[in-house]
């Protein structure tokens, strides 16, 4: 049989046919009044998880995608050339400061972890120590094609700046733990947590949004989460948590409490549509239900669970029961990078092994995680290639020696597809990569602010 390179084939060939564009953009598209961004030559995965030849047309002043096929010339263009244009990937649950303790402490459980090693590390870090490893991870993001994430941590109005200079989109909340304060400090950690939710929701030009961020069910105290989760809806404030990451994590409130943890989250007020909790490892068959039910999206952390032994979340059932399920990196020290096709790989090599089945989690479950579903919990209007959704994209180049031969472009992004293999990544019609060179960052400036301040630490 003779080798025909599918790069080289014309797959579901779209030129000469009619673009999908919107009619008022279209007509503003030829009336010249904005600026556009073609992306050509390249192959478009769509939000069916088909792919087809076809550019895709960008307006860079609202940041939308205007059309995806055979379209008009754009005023910039971008080469796709041997490339997949796919949504930006989401990278649901992380806290992007955390790369300064990548390899800082490994090869321990969660509990011991934090206690011994991450929170003491943390005690001590400064807001330019928040700024400096935000914008190492804020530039791992955008060499691997990540264009929106979800950040908890401290010195957040630090990860806002970052995230205005980077052009990149997300979601951050202040994370609140109140075991071992005081009455007054764990008010205060709360009402820091609302008002920084307050303050910076709709910053940078829009590109952030905010949530309250209670680091877990049981390191906030319950009168506080029930007060300031009331507080939150009030303010339409969404919330985001980890929850069921451990087995140490469930049994005491099951124990204490007589009831699952998510029922008690949901007892608190604590389970919406709008809201997000990260990992979902140990939920029975009574709280997966209970997420769909509420339409609260889960974040699947699958590298952090491995690292930590913290289990394998139950991410068949999750999506079989229709909820929402997002994949994140959690924090660089738990992982140890940043990477969301690790992610992809590891969410359907762990979800097989999980449900001992090999069908379990495909390869299109792990890019619809990673892309529609991150969005989805994060509340923002992208994740798929369509006109009128947010043009956050990445562009895959498919050349490398690792990704040949291609009989099927779904099954690579999940299987066989590294960060490094991103040629540009783009988010709000922005060009925050082109060629590998990334366009926002000092890239030398950042890893050598990161090193500094990572020597610095206690
Ligand atoms: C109070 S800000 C967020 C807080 O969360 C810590 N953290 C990092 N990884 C995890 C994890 O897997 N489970 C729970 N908490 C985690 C981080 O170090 C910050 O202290
Ligand atoms: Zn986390």
């Amino acid at each position: 049989m003779p080798a025909v390179h599918p790069l080289d084939t014309p797959l579901f060939l779209t030129r000469g046919a009619r673009s999908v564009i919107g009619p008022a953009k279209e007509a503003a598209a030829h009336a010249g009044t904005m600026s556009t961004l073609q992306i050509t030559d390249g192959r478009v995965l769509l939000p069916d998880m088909s792919v087809e030849t076809g550019d895709v047309l960008v307006n860079q002043d609202s940041g939308d995608i205007v059309a995806v096929g055979d379209v008009e010339t754009g005023d910039e263009t971008l080469n796709a050339d041997g490339c997949l244009i796919m949504p930006g990937l989401v990278n649901a649950h992380t806290h992007a400061a955390m790369s300064l303790l990548r390899g800082y402490a490994d090869d321990k459980p969660l509990d011991a972890w934090l206690r011994e090693d991450i929170w003491p590390a943390e005690a001590s870090l400064t807001p330019e120590d928040v700024r400096a490893g935000t914008e190492l991870a804020l530039l791992e993001f955008i060499e691997s094609g990540v264009t929106s994430f979800a950040d908890m941590y401290f010195h957040e109005p630090e990860v806002v700046d970052a995230v205005a200079d980077a052009g990149l989109r997300a979601r951050l909340g202040h994370g609140v733990v109140t075991v071992g304060k005081d009455e007054a400090d764990a008010v205060a950690d709360n009402e820091e947590s609302l008002a920084f939710a307050r303050e910076y929701d709709g910053a940078a030009d829009g590109r952030v949004k905010t949530a309250y961020m209670p680091h877990s069910l049981t390191t906030v105290d319950e009168a506080l989460l029930r007060e300031f989760t009331a507080e939150a809806r009030e303010a339409g404030v969404p919330l985001h948590f980890h929850a069921n990451e451990t087995r140490d994590e469930v049994d005491p409130i099951v124990e204490e409490r007589g009831m699952r943890p998510l029922a008690y989250a949901d007892d608190l007020g604590m389970l919406t549509d709008e809201d997000f909790v990260a990992h979902g490892v140990h939920s029975d068959a009574s709280e997966i239900e209970l997420l769909a039910e509420r339409g609260t999206a889960v974040v699947h952390c699958p590298a952090s669970n491995m690292k930590l032994a913290s289990g394998a979340a139950p991410v068949q059932a999750y999506r079989e029961a229709g909820a929402t399920v997002a994949l994140g990196t959690d924090g660089a020290a738990s992982n140890n990078d940043l990477d969301v096709f690790d992610e992809m790989r590891d969410a359907a090599m762990l979800g097989k092994l999980a449900a001992e089945d090999a069908s379990a989690v495909p390869a299109e479950a792990a890019v619809d995680m990673a892309t529609r579903g991150g969005a989805d919990a994060l509340g923002f209007d992208a994740g798929r290639i369509e006109p009128g959704a947010n043009a956050d994209l990445a562009v895959v180049d498919f050349s490398a020696t690792h990704l040949t031969p291609v009989h099927d472009y779904v099954s690579h992004l999940a299987y066989a597809a590294r960060g490094s293999d991103v040629r540009h990544t783009v988010c709000d019609g922005r060009v925050l990569m082109r060629d590998r060179e990334v366009e926002t960052l000092d890239a030398d400036a950042v890893r050598a602010r990161a090193a500094d301040a990572a020597a610095n630490l206690d």
